[in-house]
């Protein structure tokens, strides 16, 4: 469009573009409590003065009728129009034009960027524009919001078209001249307030400042739907954004954002392209009765075996079919997504990691770029929701609790220069770690057992390295192969593994049932102290680095600790295409792609769906090699069919799902979790931990190792 004053299209955006950058500094130098403030300009804004000014932040949608806005502009020199911007679906910008440009330029001066008392103390941004043609009447610009119904969530709304093509290039642009802070997949901008990731909250004593000027039409517009709409919440003003930028493929972990963090709705802003939302509501787990488990005839017989599987423990085993409720949801660029209530408190919200979305049986992929604003209210009193399940102000040690798989999370914290930042350590046993590594091995303990004799020359060589009279602690002591093996010393095992445990006391060694991250030792009560190839069951990295804490803290000043984990880098690179590439490292990622085992109701919102059990993560994988480096796996477990029987809780595990008959190989399959280390990865974690010196660090037969001294 030509701009009144004659100047062409070119010339116009350069002045643009100037003129941005010349409001953001004046605004910065300004509002020197603000972080960051970037600003959103008009596309007629001038950068010679003229007597016409572009006003934003202000109109009838923000409830400043337009004869109070000619009133008090008028106190600078006679104004001859108030005009609202064509196009402008917030409704809360205007025109304000004088006869002369110096009252202009004294109205300018006095309130942009200012608390406005006049105009109910509102900031706004002012900047001088060129002359504007008579709009329509302001009626005719209220708004009009549209809503997507029947979504099925209470107190989830969409929508879409919440702001115009211009509006959401103009916010774009603003961001993207603002500086990111690159996390490990995605980038982000905090406003109002940091959020952190590490607690997943904000720090209420740090305000960073007000939120920028450019966002004020879209709070305004969503001040005036919470007016229309009589809505409890969204409680106002909101005062923290997060800006989250998500390249192809990358999405957000499953979370329900902090209760005690932020109040009233969560509100965000899709711009840039559109995404894949889905929501997951976890149930209270429900016994199954045990008649009705079994759907296989020749295992069946044998959950009532010699090894004391009872109808409970098949009870047990079926209970782990977590239950959980799961919608999906298409959100349109330029679309606004309310959770409040029930949706924003009781309800995981989830992004799927994927390159590729199914929406209603269409496979669409998604643009190289979303863009989320999502704005929030901090808190400032505990939350008194009724969903006390979810809720860490009634139940606090939730938020010593990471959520159970959040890539949104601390690791992420870190740009890149800061690497040795971890997920807080999760004190409760993820899903994963229960079904596919302690259920497995407990299930398989004799076969494992059996064939698994063979020392590692370097473990061997360590423990050999230890004076006589050393006390080691075994930790993750499997079948105890390790245990006595240096006949000089005093071994205690311990594994999370009851029936490897009782192979271990069963041939006279000393070992315990004990988890990895609460060893059953005092500090310092160990010489020395190894962990063979256990840390790469953990699921994240904070119980991993408390895994390593854990083993340090046993071992005394000086006491020495061997670590192996296996590698990514398989010298056996066929191996790596017999395992299942996990696209997530966490079970409420995976199970999308093993559906089966995790029956769950899923339903399918009026414009999104997801197939259950779908394998659009694998497809993407085979698709789309350069993803990320895969470092989750299942590893298949293939238990003899004869051995199956000794037992009987592959019967069980069959029935459930945790494991499979292949008959060809006659054999029950399991699947065992394994986080496989990079390169580099285990010494970053052991170099987090304080008190820890590493002494050798090597790679041998697939696994990464490393010995370290405890100062
Ligand atoms: O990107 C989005 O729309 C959601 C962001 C989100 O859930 C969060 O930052 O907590
Ligand atoms: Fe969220
Ligand atoms: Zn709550």
């Amino acid at each position: 469009m030509l701009s009144g004053a004659g100047i062409s299209k070119r010339k116009e955006l350069e002045l643009f573009g100037r003129e941005r950058m010349q409001d953001g500094q004046e605004e910065r130098r300004r509002s020197s409590s603000s972080s960051s403030c970037f600003v959103k300009p008009s596309r007629f804004a001038m950068e010679e003065p003229t007597a016409h000014l572009y006003v934003a932040n202000c109109g009838p949608a923000v409830g400043i009728p337009i004869s109070v806005i000619r009133d008090a502009f008028s106190m600078f020199g006679r104004v001859t129009s108030v005009l609202q911007p064509a196009g402008d679906s917030s409704g809360s910008r205007v025109y304000v034009s004088y006869v002369n440009v110096s009252d202009a330029i004294a109205a300018r001066q006095a309130w942009n960027g200012r608390p406005c008392d006049l105009l109910q103390g509102r900031v706004m941004l002012i900047q001088h524009a060129v002359p504007q043609q008579q709009q329509p009447p302001v009626e005719a610009q209220v708004p009009v919001f549209t809503l997507t119904k029947d979504i099925g969530i209470p107190g989830l709304s969409l929508y879409t078209d919440f702001i115009s093509p211009e509006d959401e290039q103009e916010l774009l642009t603003a961001v993207d001249a603002e500086q990111w802070t690159t996390l490990a997949k995605r980038r982000v901008q905090h406003y109002g307030y940091e959020f952190l990731y590490k607690t997943r909250n904000v720090d209420k004593n740090q305000k960073l400042g007000v939120l920028p000027l450019s966002v004020e039409p879209v709070l305004s517009k969503v001040a005036l739907l919470s007016e229309m709409t009589h809505a409890k919440e969204p409680s106002l003003p909101l005062d923290q954004l997060t800006v989250n930028e998500y390249p192809r493929g990358v999405g957000l972990s499953p979370h329900i954002d902090t209760h005690s963090a932020f109040e009233g709705s969560i509100i965000s802003l899709s711009l840039a392209g559109p995404c894949i939302m889905e929501f997951r509501k976890y149930k209270k787990k429900t016994v199954t009765p045990v008649d009705e488990i079994s759907h296989v005839p020749d295992l069946q017989e044998m959950s009532h075996q010699e090894d004391g599987v009872n109808d409970q423990e098949v009870a047990n085993l079926r209970q782990l079919n977590m239950e959980m409720e799961r919608k999906a949801l298409f959100l349109p660029q330029r679309s606004l997504l309310i959770m409040s209530e029930e949706a924003r408190y009781a309800w995981h919200h989830y992004i799927p990691h994927h390159k590729l979305d199914d929406i209603n049986g269409q496979i669409v992929s998604r643009g190289p770029r979303r863009v989320s604003f999502t704005f929030r209210k901090v808190r400032s009193g505990p939350c008194t929701c009724i969903f006390p399940e979810q809720c860490d102000s009634q139940q606090p040690h939730l938020s010593t609790l990471c959520p159970s798989n959040d890539d949104n999370n601390s690791s992420e914290s870190s740009s890149k220069t800061v690497p040795s930042l971890v997920k807080p350590f999760n004190s409760v046993t993820p899903e994963i770690e229960k079904t596919y590594v302690h259920k497995v091995y407990d299930a398989i303990a004799p076969h494992f057992s059996a064939t698994r004799f063979a020392k590692w020359p370097k473990v061997a060589l360590f423990l050999n390295s230890l004076e006589a009279g050393s006390v080691i602690a075994d930790a993750g002591c499997g079948n105890g192969k390790y245990l006595g093996l240096n006949p000089k010393c005093l071994f205690v095992g311990c594994d999370i593994s009851p029936p490897l445990v009782e192979i271990c006391t069963q041939q006279g060694h000393e070992a315990l049932v004990a988890d990895a991250l609460h060893l059953p030792y005092r500090t310092g009560f160990c010489d020395a102290a190894i962990s063979i190839a256990v840390l790469h069951h953990l699921s994240n990295e904070g119980r991993r680095v408390r895994a390593i804490e854990e083993l340090l803290r046993v071992v005394h000043k000086k006491g020495k600790v061997l670590i192996t984990v296996w590698a990514v880098e398989q010298e056996d690179k066929n191996l790596l295409s017999k395992w299942t590439p996990l696209t997530c490292k966490y079970m409420d990622e995976w199970v999308d792609d093993v559906g089966t085992k995790f029956k769950r109701n899923l339903s399918t919102s009026s414009l999104g769906s997801i197939k259950e059990g779908s394998n659009e993560d694998l497809k993407e994988l085979t698709l789309e090699k350069d993803l990320v480096e895969q470092q989750e796996y299942f590893v298949p477990w293939h238990l003899p069919y004869h051995r199956a029987e000794v037992g009987g809780a592959s019967a069980a595990a069959v029935a459930s799902g945790l494991a499979k008959k292949d008959d060809t190989k006659r054999a029950v399959v399991y699947n065992r979790y394994y986080h496989c280390f990079v390169q580099g990865e285990l010494e970053r974690l052991v170099s987090g931990v304080p008190g820890a010196r590493i002494i050798d660090q090597f790679y041998d037969k697939s696994n990464w190792c490393v010995v370290i001294e405890r100062l």
